[in-house]
């Protein structure tokens, strides 16, 4: 299986001795392998790779789909998919939280995940699928626009928090979203200025508060 192949340990758990210096040793080894993601149990630790991957295609994401965490190399469609499998068997919310200093790559892992709960879920309602992550990924244009700023650490750097929730039908594919934002850094303006939350429901979308300037 091509996991034994991976270079380092593809899970900080199975390093002998797990001091500072050996985790950072493991990463840097997979990261110069091209290997930029790694677990730690069903946590995914991702190094900013700052350019494009081939490891984002759909020939991936049908190789992840379905799968087990442990039956492929660490990615973060395992965990999309560990996510959204959770989800269909139990019938309960599941949440994934993205976490990180400015610039690790958090609102890019945020649209990689969607996009592959775009791409595994039913193709009979492909076209309804298509357009509620579409107003949920597109949302992020609007939103970046009010509320995102170059810093020295990322050009495109989100000066708010962000919540984002995809709601499911019964059969597993996603039938609306709702986008809160909070925590809007900027001594300029109050939050009311910023578009505060995009509702999308199975029909249509609108903006629930809009910007009051
Ligand atoms: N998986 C990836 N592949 C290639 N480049 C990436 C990837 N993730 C992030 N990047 C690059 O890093 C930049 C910063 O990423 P991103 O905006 O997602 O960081 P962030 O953690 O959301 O930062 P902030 O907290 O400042 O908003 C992106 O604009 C992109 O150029």
């Amino acid at each position: 299986m091509d996991i034994i192949q991976e270079p380092g340990k593809p899970d900080f758990v199975l390093l002998d001795n797990l001091t500072l210096e050996a985790f950072m040793e493991n990463l840097k080894i997979r990261f110069q392998k091209g290997r930029i993601y790694t677990y730690i149990g069903e946590v995914v630790v991702s190094v900013n790779p700052y350019k494009a991957m081939n490891i984002f295609t759909p020939e991936y994401i049908k190789d992840y789909k379905g799968r087990e965490f442990w039956e492929k190399p660490p990615h973060i469609y395992a965990l999309a998919d560990a996510a959204y499998k959770s989800m269909k068997r139990y019938m309960k919310d599941t949440c994934i939280v993205i976490s990180g200093e400015s610039g690790a790559g958090k609102t890019e892992a945020s649209k990689i995940i969607m996009n592959y709960i775009a791409s595994i879920t039913n193709v009979s309602a492909r076209a309804e699928i298509e357009r509620v992550t579409g107003i949920l990924l597109k949302s992020n244009v609007i939103l970046e626009s009010f509320g995102n700023a170059k810093t020295n650490r990322n050009d495109n750097s989100s000066r708010f928090g962000k919540y984002m929730d995809i709601n499911f039908d019964f059969k597993g594919d996603p039938i609306g979203g709702h986008i809160n934002n909070y925590l809007l850094e900027n001594p300029g303006l109050s939050t009311n200025n910023l578009v505060k939350e995009i509702f999308i429901p199975s029909t249509s979308c609108y903006l629930v508060q809009q910007n009051k300037r």
